[in-house]
């Protein structure tokens, strides 16, 4: 009785149709204003708060100890986030993002069962280059998706661009995604080589988190 309950309670929900649809179609989706003005404001907030503090880590590659090397392959800063001790503007965040996770699992059945989230920091002149998601040896991420908080008021020229390196009918294309305050850009761990190129000027925000299996 229930899950009879349940399906009519569901609600078609238009942004995530396209998501879904995106995905299916080209492997990944670009969703603006996904989270509103005042939502980044109060997450990146929250990110600074916590850069200030001292808590954030040299992001590091694998299993990889050369820190030389690693610098040279990418320059963030990260945090990762517990979502069992989440402050308000996390609260909002998670809620977006697991209705985002229930919403698919609910209609193509990609079983999601984990997500792990850390907030992203590039200082001026760092960059990430081309790899996969799934470098790690992590068969279990499943979806990519990155958040960016910059300030309204960031300027293209700042660089820090995300290039998505995709393949249309044999040959390499490279589609190249601004990183604007609001903007999710959701795709393929296993499928899709990225690159973030290197930010000129100003810091680079975000969170990036990955939805996986198991
Ligand atoms: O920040 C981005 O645009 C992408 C970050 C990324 O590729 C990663 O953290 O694996
Ligand atoms: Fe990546």
């Amino acid at each position: 009785m229930n899950e009879l309950y349940e399906q009519l309670d569901f609600v078609e929900n238009p942004l995530f149709e396209k998501v879904i649809a995106d995905i299916s179609d080209r492997h990944y989706s670009v969703v603006d204003n996904f989270f509103s003005a005042e939502e980044v404001v109060s997450l990146r907030n929250s990110l600074l708060q916590k850069y200030e503090a001292d808590r954030f880590k040299k992001s590091a590659i694998g299993n990889r100890t050369n820190e030389m090397i690693e610098k040279e392959i990418r320059g963030d800063f990260i945090l990762w986030m517990n979502e069992n001790e989440t402050n308000e503007a996390e609260t909002t965040f998670f809620n977006k993002i697991n209705n985002l996770v229930n919403y698919l699992n609910r209609t193509c059945f990609m079983g999601i069962l984990h997500k792990e989230f850390h907030y992203a920091l590039y200082p001026e002149g760092t960059f990430y280059q081309r790899h996969l998601d799934t470098f790690e040896n992590d068969d279990r991420r499943v979806l990519s998706v990155v958040c960016y908080l910059n300030d309204q008021d960031w300027d293209n020229n700042n660089g820090g661009e995300l290039v998505l390196y995709l393949d249309e009918n044999g040959s390499e294309v490279e589609k190249r995604l601004y990183p604007l305050p609001g903007r999710v850009v959701i795709f393929e761990s296993q499928r899709i080589e990225h690159e973030v190129m290197r930010v000129n000027s100003s810091e680079r925000l975000s969170v990036t988190g990955w939805l996986k299996t198991r």
